[in-house]
């Protein structure tokens, strides 16, 4: 390259390398966007390293805290106890380990991120432990946090009071929106698959400026792979899914390093497709799921599993679609799928609502969308779309 100046284009800002470069580095960063460069005597495209690439720092601190997330996750379903698992206001299930993981998720974000500006939008909230019926929990919720922080065989994790675990819950208290950026956390999605012993996963996405940058699904019951495809075939259990924005997908064990760089599948006829669905049919139509795959072709049966590990096993090709389809009244919140979908996107696939429009995550905690949510790969999402629209309106035309 010789003494070639190197210039650089950020969404339209050029600037030269020297002093500069530090300030546009942190542009880069905050904005989360790719690089193209040039150069002054050349008219190849040259390739820029940048030192600091987006979201490294992010990336890392995520998977610490989901992993450590996931490890007091795995001691609680072990032994749950009866007393472990409460009632929210809404009638859904809460148990020690949704708010234990969310503070240990703050906890760890803020540590390890001490530079940055902090903002979660979190599914849980400390309303019930700050009261006197909470106190035991509360006192249960502080033991787990601070064993789960010695295990990590650091003394440098100073022991947390029950005061400092209600402040790290309380740090999701965030609204999210258009602006700046925020942390999306489900600490334990599928809570109802996690006390029956079945699939949950700890979900924590990251929005800049209302778009999806990044993505951790730790899926602790997950074995290497379900369904049909046998490429991943092993009796292990334990999956961590990461994603960054233009960067891919990939997966490792949960507490291994190994990475393996994972993909939707190449399926292009239905008939061959296999089609995942809520276990639960209150949070997703069954019969709608079944019209449409019967208007597909499909012909295995649905794979019925919780949480965002959905997302997870259609990234690396498990299985083709996922369909999700909740009851009249119900609205979706964004810690449901703001990990899963940066996951399946960044492997190839398609994540739209039912209309096909893409999902708006800038409105705040709740996802607005248009009938329910819909996942494939790029050649079968036309044909899912038509099967769905005909399903929908077959629906409506017969209430
Ligand atoms: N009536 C309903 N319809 C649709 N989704 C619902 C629902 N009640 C709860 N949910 C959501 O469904 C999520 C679980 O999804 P899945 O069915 O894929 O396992 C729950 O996450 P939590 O377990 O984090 O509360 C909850 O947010
Ligand atoms: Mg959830
Ligand atoms: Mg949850
Ligand atoms: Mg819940």
């Amino acid at each position: 390259m010789g003494t070639a100046t190197l210039w650089w284009r950020v969404r339209g800002i050029s600037v030269g390398v020297g002093s500069e470069l530090r300030l546009s580095e942190a542009r880069i960063r905050k904005r989360g966007i790719s690089v193209s460069t040039r150069s002054s005597c050349c008219s190849s495209p040259l390739t820029l390293i940048v030192s600091s690439m987006p979201y490294e720092k992010e990336l890392a601190a995520a998977k610490k805290a989901a992993t450590l997330a996931a490890r007091l996750c795995q001691k609680v379903q072990k032994a749950l106890l009866q007393s472990d698992v409460h009632s929210k206001s809404d009638k859904s299930p809460v148990t020690v380990a949704d708010y234990g993981s969310q503070a240990l998720v703050s906890f760890i974000l803020e540590r390890e991120l001490p530079s940055e500006p902090f903002s979660i939008v979190a599914e849980e909230d400390s309303g019930d432990l700050r009261k006197e019926s909470g106190q035991e929990t509360l006192k249960r919720i502080t033991e787990l946090v601070n064993d789960t922080l010695a295990s990590e065989g650091s003394d440098s994790f100073p022991s947390l009071t029950t005061e400092d675990v209600l402040a790290a819950i309380d740090n999701g208290k965030s609204e999210g929106g258009s602006v700046g950026q925020h942390w999306v956390l489900d600490p334990i999605d599928g809570t109802k698959g996690f006390v029956r012993g079945d699939q949950y996963a700890i979900a924590l996405g990251l929005l800049h400026e209302g778009k999806v940058v990044l993505g951790v699904l730790a899926c602790p019951n997950l074995p290497a792979s379900i369904g049909s495809n046998q490429q991943h075939s092993s009796n292990e259990v334990g999956c961590l899914f990461f994603a960054k924005v233009g960067d891919g997908t990939y997966m490792q064990a949960l507490g291994g390093s190994t990475q393996t760089r994972v993909h939707v599948c190449d399926i292009d006829n239905p008939e061959q497709a296999s089609l995942f669905e809520s276990f639960e049919a209150a949070h997703s139509s069954h019969d709608l799921s079944s019209s449409i795959a019967k208007k597909l072709g499909v012909k295995a049966p649905p794979v019925r599993i919780d949480s965002q590990a959905k997302y997870g096993a259609l990234s690396r090709g498990d299985g083709a679609i996922y369909l999700r389809f909740p009851h009249k009244g119900y609205r979706e919140k964004i810690w449901d799928h703001a990990a899963g979908s940066i996951v399946v996107t960044e492997a190839g696939g398609i994540v739209t609502d039912a209309a096909g429009n893409p999902l708006d995550f800038s409105k705040g905690k709740f996802l607005d969308v248009d009938s329910g949510i819909i996942v494939t790969n790029q050649k079968l999402m036309p044909s899912l779309l038509r099967a769905v629209k005909e399903a929908l309106n077959e629906k409506a035309s017969s209430l």
